[in-house]
């Protein structure tokens, strides 16, 4: 719809450069540069790391201490009232009036970024029902569980047809199944509207089906940008399993030394071979060592590496701190 007609691929939806925020005792954003494109992109990060920081000067709502950033192209210093026109926004606390329903705050937030009165309630009729909330848009939203609160979140950042939301982290408190749920409707945002999505979360394996895009930030800084793909394929490996022989009672060992000898990356995972993917010809030289030392080839798989794992292996060390929750999310 609205972003999709008028940004090419290549236009950035927000850029930062060198954006820095110190408070008195901490330093939230340290000279983080990035440029983040349509389409989804998780925001990554433990708690602490700088993402509520990063939303509130994105929108205009607290100055960066130094350094520059954009949204839509405009100057979040000078343009903040503008940006918030054109970009919604789903804070990560509660803040829903207990005593209204779900349809009446809803309008109220329609109302509130300008829309006339006709057009608040039927954009807020059908916000609702792509959320996913029907009869219930009535009941005071005391009475809903985490899962509807969320929703109605989510529809008052989406009621006046932004180009880009900003949400945080909307899959708090809820459970697998109504995580599930929030991350198919963020995904659709985009799909079906058209509408870029930021997205944070501090669970690192959470976002990877969801985002084009993912940036990973801890204690400010960028740890990691870049697309969803390259991040899982980017090490991709062969899971190889075969059988033992007379001739080779340990068949893995002996399959190992081979690919090994065959110039190919591999180690042993127990019974089974991790072998890295060069290019296509890997398949066939793996094929062809199992087959040339009498073995039978019982299994063999690629296993495309999911996020959580990349930065346990690769990252662990260099990082200050764990990621809360990266390896339990990432199964
Ligand atoms: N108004 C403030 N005054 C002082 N320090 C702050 C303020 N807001 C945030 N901080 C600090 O800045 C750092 C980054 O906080 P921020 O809320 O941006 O992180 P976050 O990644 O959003 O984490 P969370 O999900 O826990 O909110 C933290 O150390 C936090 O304590």
């Amino acid at each position: 719809m609205a972003l999709n007609g008028t940004y090419g691929r290549n236009v950035t939806v927000i850029e930062t450069e060198s954006l820095t925020k110190r408070y008195p005792r901490v330093t939230a954003l340290d000279r983080l540069t990035m440029g983040i494109a349509p389409g989804v992109t998780g925001l990554v990060g433990a708690n602490g790391a700088g993402k509520s920081t990063l939303i509130k000067i994105l929108l205009g709502l607290a100055p960066a201490t130094e350094g520059t950033a954009s949204v839509l192209g405009l100057d979040v210093r000078t343009h903040g009232a503008q940006i918030r026109a054109g970009v919604g926004y789903m804070p990560e606390h509660d803040c829903l009036p207990p005593d209204v329903s779900a349809t009446e705050f809803v309008v109220h937030m329609a109302r509130m970024s300008g829309l006339p009165p006709t057009v608040a309630r039927e954009r807020t009729a059908d916000t609702l029902r792509h959320v996913g909330l029907y009869e219930e848009r009535y009941r005071p939203m005391g009475g809903y569980s985490t899962g509807m609160k969320q929703r109605v979140k989510l529809a008052q950042a989406l009621v006046h047809d932004p180009r880009l939301v900003l949400l945080d982290e909307p899959t708090n408190g809820l459970d697998p199944v109504g995580r599930d749920e929030m991350l198919g409707l963020i995904r659709r945002v985009w799909t079906d509207f058209g509408i870029s999505v930021l997205v944070t979360s501090h669970l690192l394996g959470e976002l990877e089906r969801t985002s084009d895009h993912i940036v990973v930030i801890d204690g400010g800084k960028l740890l990691r940008s870049s697309s969803t793909r390259e991040f899982t394929q980017a090490t991709a490996s062969l899971a190889v399993e075969v059988t033992d022989s007379d001739r080779h009672p340990d068949g893995t060992r002996a399959t190992l030394d081979a690919l090994v000898a065959a110039g190919l990356t591999a180690q042993a995972d127990g019974h089974r071979l991790l072998v890295d993917i060069a290019d296509e010809s890997t398949y066939d030289i793996v094929r062809d060592a199992v087959a040339g030392l009498g073995l039978g080839l019982i299994r063999m798989e690629q296993r495309r590496h999911r996020i959580a794992e990349l930065f346990t292996d690769r990252d662990a060390a260099a990082r200050p701190r764990p990621m809360e929750g990266g390896g339990r999310d990432a199964a």
